[in-house]
This record gives C-alpha cells, structure tokens and sequence, in this order.
C-alpha cells in the first residue's frame, strides 16, 4: 500500500483497505471528486454499482453503473449478491458485494458514491473499514446550477433531485467528516488528507501487533 508511510517492502499487503464512503445530495460532486480521487490514488478503486435508472448520455455499462431491469435486480437482491442496496428516486441501486470483498482481501481501498442508506448499512456491516464523507453544496441555488450545467437530466428529473435534497442533507451528522464543495480544487485536497490520515490509523494495521511484541523481545 503505496503512501501511507507504514508500508514499506516488509509490510507490503499487510494493512486491509478502507471503505470511503461519500454522499451528497445530487449534483454536489462527489462523482467528479470520487473520479479525480481515483487518478490520483492508483490503490484506489471504485465501486461501481448496479442501478435501474436509465443510462444518461455517455454512461458507460460497468464503468459508471450495471445498468439493469427491476426484475434482474431483484434476482440478485434475492440472491444476497448486494452489500446494501436502496431505493433512490423511485429506482433500485445497490453495491455488488463480490468486487468489494475481493479489493479489500487485497488491501485495496474502495470509493462509495452512495446516498445517506447505503452509508448507514455500509457502516453497520463493517464498522472498523468504513470512513464516512458527507459532500456539501456551498448553496442550494448552486446545486440547482451545477444539476443545469451538467446537461444530463430533464427538467422535471431536476426538479425531482433538488426536493430530495435537503432530506439528504439532513443526515450531515452521521457522517465522520464534512467537505464544502465550494472551491473544486480544495475539496479534493480535503479528501486527499482523509483518505491520507485514514490510512495511517492504528485499527488499519493488524501487523503492528506483532512487529510492537517482536520489538519489546529485544534487550
Ligand atoms: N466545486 C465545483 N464547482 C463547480 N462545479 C462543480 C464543482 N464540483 C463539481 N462540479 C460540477 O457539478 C456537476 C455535478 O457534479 P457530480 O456529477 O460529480 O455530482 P454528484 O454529486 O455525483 O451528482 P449525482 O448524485 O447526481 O450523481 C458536474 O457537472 C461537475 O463538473
Ligand atoms: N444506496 C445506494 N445509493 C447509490 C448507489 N449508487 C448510487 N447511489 C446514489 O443514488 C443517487 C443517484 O445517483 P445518480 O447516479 O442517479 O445521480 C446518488 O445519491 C448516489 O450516490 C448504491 O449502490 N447504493
């Protein structure tokens, strides 16, 4: 695990990943953040989820979501394949847990972009891997810009996202930390820093145990 400043070639793959969990209301940018997150950390992975909304323009299948029918998500709901899973603007959307079990066996970190119900079951299902990021607007008029701007939603799917989101909002307080997307630029280097902190803790290191035991042996 490259950066984290505990990880030299002795301890390589030794630290499990981290579970970084972002949500917003829409158009707050934490796909832009989680994206550039990403480029930066080559560790890091994203997890891509599986929806029934409609792809919008440019929204690749496995890259942006799994896009797929009610039916076929609710097999797989059925088939205990989602991590969490919650209905958002009257469609499905889930975590596949396969892909996520995988990277963090690996010590890879993995990226969420999930509302305020797939963090909480994120957060009850694995306590010690999850770190929670709650992404503020700098004002409700701008969200509605960036939505307009961003070109991909009708008017009324706008219209629908903006009345969701201050009950979005209104989970701020579960979250573990709060960035103002205000300035792009200082948003991500927040997130840098708790992504960079995060991985430093001491729960994110079981082999810290025995190196401390071995070192206590010595005269
Ligand atoms: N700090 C910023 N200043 C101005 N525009 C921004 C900023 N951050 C993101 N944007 C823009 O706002 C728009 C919405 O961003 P993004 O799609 O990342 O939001 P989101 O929270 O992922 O939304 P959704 O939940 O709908 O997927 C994009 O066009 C993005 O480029
Ligand atoms: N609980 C979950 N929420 C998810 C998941 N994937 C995305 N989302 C959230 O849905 C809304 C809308 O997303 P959009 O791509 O249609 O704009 C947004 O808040 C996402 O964070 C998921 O797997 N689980």
């Amino acid at each position: 695990m490259s950066g984290d400043g505990l990880s030299g070639p002795v301890f390589r793959g030794r630290r499990r990943g981290l579970m970084l969990v972002l949500s917003s209301p829409s158009g707050a940018g934490k796909t832009t953040l989680s994206k550039r997150l990403i480029s930066l950390n080559p560790d890091l992975v994203l997890s891509i989820s599986a929806t029934t909304r409609a792809p919008r323009p440019g929204e690749v299948e496995g890259q942006d979501y799994y896009f797929m029918t009610p039916k076929e998500f609710e097999e797989k709901i059925a088939a205990g394949e989602f991590f969490e899973w919650a209905k958002v603007f009257d469609h499905y959307y889930g975590t596949p847990k396969a892909p996520i079990e995988e990277a963090l066996d690996e010590g890879r970190d993995v990226v969420f972009d999930i509302d305020w119900q797939g963090a909480r079951s994120l957060a009850k299902e694995a306590p010690d891997d999850v770190v929670r990021v709650f992404i503020l607007p700098p004002s409700l008029a701008l969200l509605r810009d960036r939505l307009k701007k961003r070109k991909q939603d009708s008017d009324d799917i706008i219209k629908s996202r903006m009345n969701r989101a201050k009950s979005e909002i209104e989970h701020w307080n579960e979250y573990d930390y709060v960035v103002l997307n205000d300035d792009f630029s200082r948003a991500l280097e927040k997130l840098s820093e708790i992504l960079h902190a995060e991985r430093l803790k001491r729960v994110r290191h079981p082999w810290l145990e025995g190196f401390v035991e071995e070192l206590m042996k010595e005269e």
